[in-house]
């Protein structure tokens, strides 16, 4: 799917004024779809499946999260936004300044994909005169299915917010600095008061106090990915294949642990941006993990395991308690649990005992918590293997029903024998939900049940049946069994209640297993597909790079690598080639080499340097829209605008194709002033195109670098349309004579005369437009500026990032003043790569 619908419906917003909506109902955008090929777009037609997702799908993960969103009115759009995570319980604030889009709040969302929205009753349309607001019209758009439930205004509270925090975040060392990020942040914190109000009237849910992590996340640390780019680069789902695998996450998924998993998730979503960060991760992964086989035996004991849903198990109970014997058989579970953790966590930490690399160093350290060794001495010594509390003499009372479940039992077995000698029949006991009955086969019973005997059933050749004696055994052996668990059940809240204090020592385990598990994922991937260690340089230059979920669909040796290099002298790289050769495959893979890379990961290449990004905006061409039943023309002007707007120069932009949707002439126009944008934003921009007319008219911007994917004629009648394609990157603008469309044309059986009158005219075109452009003064003007652009950043690069000894150094400048006289001496002797 991809096209922010919404936006389209800002871009048509004098036409159309969005519905109001009762609370329940929600739009089905199925409604009106075409059918899949109605006004398909021309570059689709036969493309095979490239991994490339066909539905909605606006979930990219089934949602869990209870999210409270509050929104100022204001000019600034300030969006306050807290985050509960029901399974895990961990809890976050968010505090940010929105566009009209909403485009970082649902961001957000997707990073914490929700099960239920929140929102202020005033937000909520009443009638047609009063529509709901703009930002719960996005939500309906982007996440259909998941309910927004209205909440009383006066629950959001900034002063109730900052008390639910300090009560319930949990004491570790990051709770001050939560404490101080969030003092001032009047949307967020009115957001947690309305979520945990909610929680404890609806949810019917009350965390211990000091019980959860609650954590401010700033927005800036991130690198932000609006949710259509993340759906169209298939970073954590696809839609067209069953195998998960293929998207970005199922490639370097190899995690043990569902915390690392999700951790893996969130990072693929919003790559960090601080160098020193992901530059640790790399050193880890650079060591191949040291010691792997034995981080992996660590590993192996926890597969699965989700300490965050434990602990949060742990730290929550009911509003209303009820005393029942069925929840204390399932604290009993989780108590056994988390004594399978707390038993396995000191083989991981030796296994990283002595590490090099100051990252492991710090995971060992948060392995090696004392308080973890109290919680395991704990849990050992109050439970005994089977789970029940083995301190039996620690509660009188708990022996006493101990002793009279068993005494019950022994009368049940007794009154059995007694009643098997009194009728000579061979009487057995069976247990049942409602306790033990008597059982017969029906061979063993010559005529009817002696008097005495109740309800008797027949099942599968056996007599069942009880008596009333044995009716009120079985009541007093149930009073007795149910006074053993809730009885367990106080020494097991006790056992709870100690352990709360060190919580802390938990989540913080908790974050260690699941940075080492991820850590250990992208070694392993890195080792088995050979990947290369990033550089991060301020250029981006990949050698021999590959599409890294392609890479794992294609048959060895069919994926052809391709080289990028993008510098501020070559910001705007225009890609063209015929449909089919690989342009939306080369886009893709710049951005998921990029994520991977902002992750900490190694990247399917044999060099690779990138720049740091604050974000990663994309406008590629999808099937979606069709679905959506939106024009191709307003879904792209959408999201160029919403590019526009958001882009710095330090973003990257992929855009695939703009201006189908329009006649030609209109789409070179509107494709040239949108680029013109973007160069003037000095963002990394790759801009793949079918119209030639724009190496044109964006040739005298001196960043702008034509590049295109080669194809090549054929005599063989097999291959598509007479040229074989070779998905190879190479400088420079198409050759016009290639005309391809005319190759195609031939195939369509077109008359013969009319081909070569095609050709004639066309070659004519294309020698009347070459000798303008070589003779054209401006054209002159326009290499030189390159030539001084490229000088600029050539010497930048240098100063910053060199390493040559200085007498290397020097000889390599001097090649820059051979190629600078050369612009400026023989203009015409174009060199625009
Ligand atoms: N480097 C490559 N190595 C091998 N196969 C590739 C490579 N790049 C692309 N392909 C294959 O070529 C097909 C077409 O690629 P892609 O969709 O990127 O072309 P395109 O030029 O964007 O086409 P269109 O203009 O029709 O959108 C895909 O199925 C893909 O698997």
């Amino acid at each position: 799917m991809l096209s922010r619908p919404s936006s389209n419906r800002r871009f048509f917003r004098g036409a159309s004024k969005p519905s109001s909506r009762p609370v329940t109902s929600r739009p089905t955008t199925a409604q009106s779809r075409p059918t899949s090929d109605q006004s398909r777009p021309w570059t689709a037609q036969t493309r095979p499946g490239t991994v490339r997702p066909t539905t909605s799908a606006s979930a990219l993960q089934e949602g869990s999260h209870v999210i409270a969103l509050l929104e100022g009115r204001g000019v600034t759009r300030e969006v306050g936004m807290a985050a509960l995570d029901r399974e895990t319980g961990r809890v976050m604030l968010v505090q940010l300044a929105d566009c009209q889009t909403y485009v970082k709040t649902l961001h957000q969302m997707h990073l914490h994909p929700p099960a239920l929205v929140l929102v202020p009753d005033t937000f909520l349309s009443t009638s047609d005169a009063s529509p709901a607001s703009m930002l719960v019209e996005y939500i309906y758009e982007e996440f259909p299915g998941v309910p927004v439930e209205p909440i009383g205004r006066k629950y959001w509270n900034e002063i109730g917010g900052l008390e639910f925090v300090s009560q319930l975040c949990v004491e570790d060392d990051e709770r001050a600095g939560t404490l101080l990020a969030v003092a001032n942040k009047y949307y967020a914190l009115s957001a947690i008061c309305a979520l945990f109000k909610h929680a404890e009237t609806k949810l019917n849910t009350r965390f211990a106090s000091g019980s959860l992590r609650i954590r401010y996340v700033p927005v800036e640390g991130t690198m932000m990915i609006d949710p259509d780019t993340a759906r169209n680069l298939e970073l954590v789902g696809n839609m067209s294949y069953k195998k998960s695998t293929h998207s970005l996450f199922g490639t370097v998924n190899h995690t043990y642990t569902a915390m690392a998993a999700r951790l893996l998730r969130v990072n693929i979503l919003s790559p960090i941006t601080a160098q020193t960060t992901i530059d640790a991760r790399l050193d880890v992964v650079e060591g191949r993990l040291e010691r792997f086989t034995e981080v992996r035996t660590g590993l192996k004991p926890l597969n699965k395991m989700d300490f965050d849903k434990l602990i949060a198990c742990l730290a929550s109970s009911e509003t209303k308690p009820t005393i029942a014997a069925k929840p204390a058989a399932a604290r009993v579970s989780q108590m056994l649990d988390l004594r399978n953790v707390v038993r396995n966590l000191p083989a991981l930490q030796k296994a990283l005992e002595g590490s090099q690399s100051q990252l492991l160093k710090i995971i060992h350290e948060m392995l090696s918590d004392e308080r973890l060794t109290k919680i395991e001495r704990l849990v050992c010594s109050s439970l005994n293997e089977d789970g029940a509390p083995a301190k039996a003499n620690c509660n009188r009372l708990l022996d006493v029903a101990r002793e009279t479940y068993k005494e019950n039992v022994g009368d049940i077995f007794a009154l059995n024998r007694t009643l098997s000698d009194t009728h000579g029949l061979p009487l057995s006991l069976m247990y049942q939900e409602a306790g033990f009955v008597f059982s017969l086969r029906t061979n063993e019973l010559d005529g009817e049940l002696p008097r005495g005997f109740i309800n008797a059933t027949l099942k599968k050749g056996k007599w069942t049946f009880t008596s009333m004696d044995l009716k009120k055994m079985n009541a007093r052996m149930k009073d007795a069994l149910d006074e053993t668990l809730i009885l367990s059940e106080k020494i097991i809240q006790d056992l709870v209640a100690e352990i709360l204090v060190d919580m802390g020592a938990l989540y913080k385990a908790s974050e260690a297993v699941a940075l080492l598990d991820m850590l250990w994922s992208f070694a392993h991937t890195s080792i088995m597909h050979n990947y290369v260690r990033p550089e991060f340089t301020g250029t981006l230059a990949i050698k021999s790079g590959r599409h890294p979920i392609l890479e794992t669909i294609k048959s060895a040796g069919s994926l052809v690598p391709n080289d990028v290099y993008c510098d501020d002298s070559s910001s705007f790289q225009i890609v063209q080639g015929p449909n089919m050769s690989g342009k939306s495959t080369y886009l893709r893979q710049v951005g998921l080499l990029t994520v991977l890379a902002m992750c900490g990961c190694f990247v399917p290449a044999e060099y690779a340097s990138f720049r740091i990004h604050d974000a990663l905006l994309t406008r590629l061409s999808n099937d979606d829209d069709m679905e959506k039943s939106l024009s191709t023309f307003a879904s792209e002007m959408a999201s160029s605008a919403m590019i526009l707007g958001l882009a710095s120069p330090q973003s990257l932009v992929l855009i695939d194709e703009l201006g189908r949707g329009t006649s030609p002439r209109e789409g070179v126009g509107i494709s040239h002033a949108i680029a013109e944008g973007l160069i003037e934003l000095k963002s990394f921009v790759f801009f793949a195109t079918h119209f030639n007319e724009l190496t044109t008219t964006l040739s005298r911007q001196p960043s702008v670098i034509n590049l295109h994917l080669s194809v090549q004629r054929t005599s063989d009648s097999k291959a598509d349309f007479g040229v074989t394609f070779q998905y190879k990157i190479v400088d420079g603008v198409p050759q016009e004579s290639s005309h391809y469309g005319l190759e195609l044309a031939r195939l369509a059986d077109l008359p013969q005369d009319v081909l070569t009158e095609g050709k004639r005219v066309a070659k004519n075109l294309a020698a009347l437009h070459a000798r303008h452009e070589e003779n054209s003064e401006s054209s002159k003007i326009a290499i030189r500026r390159k030539a001084l652009l490229r000088l600029r950043t050539q010497l930048t690069q240098a100063l910053d990032h060199s390493a040559l000894p200085d007498e290397e150094l020097l000889a390599y400048i001097g090649r820059f003043q051979v190629d600078i006289a050369k612009a400026f001496l023989y203009p015409s002797r174009r060199s625009d790569t």
